[in-house]
């Protein structure tokens, strides 16, 4: 397998940088990371050593030369955090806070590109002895480090790699044809919050100045800008391989793509195939709008050619995952009674045939429990074919779905190919983050649901199909349909068997198994007990964190806890994965939170009992677990004796637990509700 390194200063960015590269790399290279701020004693010689900035470079000459390449990432600011500088006043004195003097210089440099020029920075940067006094702190990404008695913080986040180095890693890996489209694909969308959040921002940063940036011309695609009225406002390099320069300066896109070219008609096909002279071009048009006047279309063009390439690719790798679904119910670890419903109730849907929609936090098990559904269904022997909806362009993805006739394009396969809707044919197919799907993708896939056949691009011959649809997404889906992001009729025709999962911080007792589960998946002995891999303050961290990324997320930590423990010692709440500390609670906070409502640990056992009749020891550490006040059976046994010293509660015997008397009764009233 190739490996690409990615070695930075700091654990903030390296964790940034790795999940980036890793979502354009996906499964087939190994991406991992160093820090300096960690320590490491590696020599590196992977295919490619992604380096975060220069300074790192002279740190780690020696180690990387045996690496094939050696990449020094450009890194660009995130437009979404752009906006609170606008709040500072021009000529401000403005402190810029980064680990290194040379990451601040880089920092204010890029800032000044970027319009913001009027303010006076001081660079601030750790060890430094004197440093100016400034109202106002800007940080890419690193407010730890910013000194006490700054009035206002502005973080405008960890800078990402821009499009030129992801580009670059992607050619000297040979992958540019089969993930350049999902780099492209992010890309544009990015182009697009750019340019609208520009836009609404009055101006104040020079549009036209963003759009020359040389970044456009390094972009895998060929890109063009025109107004409404087809006068080409910008073209990228890329497109003076399709058109001549000369042209796409003197004429508009009717000259270039013909008369019979129509703007807004190839806007609302998205993928509109033109012939112009001897070429078959594909454009997606896209439009920028801003309170509903138009401030550029954008149109990616590609070559036909290319596309088939790419095509080629993806079907060569959809392929070799035969069609088959290997999680079952069994797969689905819980102990809380809600999931155990909701696997209930998926069971019951998968004796039928109508469509399920699954909605769900990302890595909730909505893949998990489609794969389980199948095969507990009438159709388990036959093929379960998934499909991203957000991973594919649009124009791949209805050649994908639906397949192509022979002759659609030029070089399409003899025969034409069959689409993933045929091959699921008996079967059920799985469409993931239908909530992505592009509005002209939706319409056709309205049409599938309610004909029950497809039609093949280029083709025009109805070809029916027996197929169970289970779609999922992570977004709301009303929501969508409210702002006019997803169709209300594909909603009711997909929400049928509507199904959610849970996200883990409302099911806290799943935790700990979770942890132990995984932990003897990812470690090569056989473990008993999380206090083998973890000291009480890490489990009582984690128990409590709020897992935004859900089991998925639970899973990485628990193959980092793996990794980083030394020979039979326990990991602390200090040595767990940084972004964990950043995302979750620190000791102190869990701690606080524990008194958060105000009453001690003795009145919210008292409480428990007064609310839930004849309640066991065990349920009460269950119940205040969910409640995220971590003690244990025997913490609680304690405070169930020193509540009945006091006269408030009676243990039975038995099974019934523990009931409140009179006088516990009166304390609640007095004490804890009033
Ligand atoms: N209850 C569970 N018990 C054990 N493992 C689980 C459970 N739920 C999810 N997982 C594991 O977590 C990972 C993520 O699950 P899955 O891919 O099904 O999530 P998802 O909701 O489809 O995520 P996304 O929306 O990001 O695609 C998988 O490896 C799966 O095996």
């Amino acid at each position: 397998m190739r490996t690409v390194s990615v070695i930075s200063l700091g654990e903030n960015t390296l964790h940034s940088v790795v999940e980036q590269l890793s979502r354009y790399l996906g499964e087939e290279v190994n991406v991992r990371g160093f820090s300096v701020e960690r320590g490491f004693d590696e020599t590196f010689d992977d295919d490619i050593v992604v380096l975060t900035g220069d300074t790192i470079y002279r740190l780690v000459y020696e180690r990387v030369q045996t690496a094939k390449k050696v990449i020094i990432a450009r890194r660009a600011l995130r437009y979404e955090f752009i906006e609170p500088l606008l709040s500072i006043k021009e000529n401000e004195h403005v402190l810029l806070v980064n680990d290194t003097e040379d990451s601040c210089a880089e920092a204010i440099d890029q800032l000044k590109r970027h319009g913001f020029d009027s303010f006076t920075y001081h660079p601030y940067y750790p060890g430094m002895s004197h440093y100016a006094s400034c109202p106002v702190a800007i940080t890419p990404g690193e407010p730890h480090l910013i000194p006490k008695r700054v009035q206002e913080v502005i973080d405008i986040g960890t800078r990402q790699v821009d499009i030129t180095s992801i580009t670059e890693v992607l050619v000297e890996l040979g992958m540019l044809e089969t993930s350049g489209s999902l780099a492209s694909a992010e890309y544009v969308k990015d182009i697009m919050n750019v340019t609208k959040q520009l836009s609404s921002l009055n101006q104040r940063l020079d549009y036209s100045n963003f759009l020359n940036m040389t970044i456009l011309d390094k972009f895998p695609k060929a890109l063009l800008f025109c107004d409404e009225a087809g006068r080409i406002t910008y073209f990228n390099e890329k497109m003076t391989h399709i058109f001549p320069e000369r042209e796409m300066k003197e004429f508009g896109i009717q000259d270039l793509f013909g008369g019979d070219f129509d703007l807004s008609e190839a806007y609302s096909e998205r993928d509109h195939i033109v012939h112009v002279r001897d070429k078959t071009l594909i454009t997606s048009v896209e439009k920028i709008e801003d309170h509903e006047q138009v401030i550029t279309y954008l149109l990616e063009i590609e070559n036909y050619d290319t596309f088939q390439q790419v095509d080629r690719e993806l079907r060569k790798k959809m392929k070799s995952s035969t069609y088959t679904a290997q999680y079952n119910f069994e797969h689905l670890h819980t102990r809380n009674a809600s999931m155990k419903e909701m696997i209930g109730l998926a069971r019951k849907m998968a004796r039928g045939q109508s469509t399920i929609l699954i909605q769900g936090e990302s890595g909730t098990g909505k893949e998990i429990l489609a794969q389980s559904i199948h095969n507990e269904s009438a159709r388990s022997k036959r093929p379960f074919v998934a499909v991203n909806l957000a991973a594919l362009s649009s124009s791949i993805l209805e050649s994908e779905l639906f397949g192509y006739e022979s002759g659609a394009f030029t070089g399409a396969h003899k025969g034409g190919k069959k689409g993933l809707f045929e091959e699921a044919h008996t079967g059920t197919i799985f469409m993931d983050e239908i909530g992505d799907a592009p509005l002209a993708l939706q319409v056709k896939l309205l049409r599938v649901l309610q004909e029950g056949a497809v039609r093949k691009v280029g083709g025009t011959e109805q070809i029916p199909i027996d197929v169970r649809i289970i779609a999922a997404t992570n977004k709301d889906l009303e929501q969508q349909v409210r702002d006019g992001a997803f169709r209300e009729d594909l909603y009711y025709r997909l929400n049928i068997l509507p199904i959610e999962t849970i996200p883990i911080r409302e099911r806290r007792e799943d935790i700990p198994p979770l942890l132990h589960y995984y932990l003897n998946h990812y470690a090569e002995e056989e473990v008993y007990d999380l206090s083998q891999y973890l000291d009480e303050g890490a489990i009582s961290f984690l128990e409590y964190h709020p897992w935004p990324g859900n089991v998925r997320e639970l899973m990485n930590a628990v193959e980092y806890i793996v990794n980083m423990r030394s020979v039979s010692g326990k990991l602390s709440y200090g040595e767990l994965p940084r972004y964990l500390k950043r995302e979750g609670a620190s000791p102190q906070a869990v701690g606080k939170a524990l008194h958060s409502s105000g009453l001690s640990e003795e009145e919210e056992v008292l409480l428990m009992i007064h609310r839930k009749f004849g309640i066991g020891r065990r349920k009460i550490v269950e119940e205040l677990r969910q409640k995220g006040i971590l003690i244990g059976e025997g913490k609680v046994k304690s405070i169930i004796h020193s509540l009945k010293d006091k006269g408030w509660v009676e243990v039975n015997k038995g099974v019934r637990g523990c009931t409140i008397t009179e006088e516990g009764r009166a304390y609640v009233k007095e004490a804890v509700n009033g």
